[in-house]
């Protein structure tokens, strides 16, 4: 009984096929790496795995519950960071951060309590009453990684987690996923970043052209004589592009 399940999953816009019979399973315990070209499908995946958008055909389900009947259902037991997010202009990140926690059902101890320890974790104890216009992308996105974990939720989703942050606080969010993981729960990453997928994961998935095309296990010793994640990314995209890349056989010449 995966934490997060994908079968068949289909999704259009127009004439375009952004996922075309997508399929996997993420366990609990997982840190998973969602990897892929520009256009693969993998934030289409993740809106439709968080109520955001409606799959054409297929099924998902994210803590046994179905996202796309009961998105409300499912965005309460998630947490999502969405790609190029960012806090509201016109609110400090503790407003922000309260706003959050009266969304999810939170006391307002708790609520303090985690802001109190996320903002100490990322360094941003300073900027919690200044208003988001005023913070760089990197202090917003500390923000923005802080309502995604602030209910403690047992499946998360992550678009390039590590964006815009300085390499001291990209070390410890790296060291939180990894642990938040081992706690039972599933982490979901959606990322460009290699080298990054290969350090911190526990299993990979490639995307291309709207398909898994690969997964790889990254547990201790699982890739052991196997090529590197760059290596085996470049030839399962670079097979998909051959196949779909018109040839002058194709075109009839
Ligand atoms: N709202 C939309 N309307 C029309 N086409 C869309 C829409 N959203 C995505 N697409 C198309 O669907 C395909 C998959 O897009 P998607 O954003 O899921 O890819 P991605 O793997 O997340 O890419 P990236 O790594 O560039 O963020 C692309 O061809 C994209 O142009």
């Amino acid at each position: 009984m995966g934490a997060i399940r994908v079968d068949g999953l289909q999704k259009s816009y127009g004439s375009v096929e952004a996922v075309a019979g997508m399929e996997f399973t993420v366990e609990r315990g997982e840190l998973y790496g969602f990897l892929g070209p520009n256009g693969a499908g993998k934030t289409t995946t993740i809106r439709t795995l968080t109520g955001q958008v409606r799959p054409d055909a297929g099924t998902v389900r994210v803590l046994e519950t179905d996202p796309a009947t009961e998105p409300l259902e499912t965005r309460r037991k998630v947490g999502i960071l969405p790609e190029q997010g960012s806090p509201p202009s016109f609110l400090t990140p503790r407003e922000y951060l309260e706003f959050v926690g009266e969304v999810r059902d939170l006391s307002a101890d708790r609520v303090a309590d985690q802001t109190a320890a996320w903002a100490e974790r990322l360094g941003f104890e300073s900027k919690l009453e200044t208003l988001h216009t005023d913070l760089s992308r990197g202090q917003q996105q500390k923000v923005m990684i802080t309502q995604a974990f602030i209910h403690e939720p047992d499946v998360v989703f992550i678009d390039e987690p590590l964006a815009n942050l300085d390499p001291l606080v990209q070390e410890q969010v790296k060291r939180f996923l990894v642990s938040y993981a081992a706690g039972d729960n599933a982490v979901f990453v959606s990322t460009h970043n290699i080298d990054v997928a290969e350090e911190i994961c526990t299993r990979v998935g490639i995307v291309a052209d709207g398909q898994l095309v690969t997964e790889r296990s990254l547990d201790d010793g699982a890739d052991e004589g196997e090529g590197s994640l760059l290596e085996l990314f470049l030839e399962r995209v670079e097979a998909e592009e051959t196949r779909d890349t018109p040839t002058l056989e194709h075109l009839g010449s």
